[in-house]
């Protein structure tokens, strides 16, 4: 049981660190989330004590995905990483990257799907200051909001 008040992403991170445990995060606009991004979750939790899912803002969403997204606002985005069971901590930012969010999280590892290749991250060099690693983890293949936007505009 994990209380009835979802602890913030500082105090998981704190208290991960005040036991000596190994802080797992990732990042992303989990827009529409799918099996792909369930996989990815359960993946990445395992491969520490805890995990926190860094989420872009809306407004960040639209910049980088274009005036139509997100098509699941913030709040819902947020509500439902928090109820996946690998995710212990759900933190929004709105910059263009994480690296602010990870200056203050400062996890162990920074996990990204395989669309990325860890050292072209942005955020890869933040990581290595506060002596965390990149890791990458394999796609689910099929698997993308994009489609899921596409099949849904073509059942209409
Ligand atoms: N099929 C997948 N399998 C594993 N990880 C995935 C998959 N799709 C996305 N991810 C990962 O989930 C995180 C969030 O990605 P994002 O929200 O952009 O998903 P997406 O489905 O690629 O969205 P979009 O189609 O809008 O780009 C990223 O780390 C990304 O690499
Ligand atoms: O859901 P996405 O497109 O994987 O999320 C973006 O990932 C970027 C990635 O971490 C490389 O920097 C990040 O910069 C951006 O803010 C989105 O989270």
């Amino acid at each position: 049981m994990r209380g009835d008040r979802p602890r913030t992403a500082l105090e998981v991170a704190e208290a991960v660190r005040a036991t000596g445990g190994r802080l797992i995060a990732t990042g992303g606009c989990f827009d529409l989330l799918h099996a792909g991004h369930v996989s990815l979750l359960r993946r990445a939790r395992a491969l520490g004590d805890a995990l926190i899912v860094c989420v872009n803002s809306d407004a960040s969403v639209r910049r980088l995905k274009g005036p139509g997204r997100p098509v699941v606002g913030e709040p819902d985005r947020v509500e439902v990483l928090r109820a996946l069971e690998c995710v212990d901590a759900v933190a929004v930012f709105g910059e263009e990257t994480p690296a602010a969010m990870i200056e203050r999280l400062r996890p162990h590892v920074w996990v990204k799907g395989g669309d990325y290749e860890a050292l072209d991250l942005p955020e890869a060099e933040t990581v290595r200051r506060v002596g965390g690693e990149s890791v990458i983890l394999p796609r689910v293949s099929g698997r993308s909001t994009t489609d899921l936007i596409a099949a849904a505009r073509a059942a209409r």
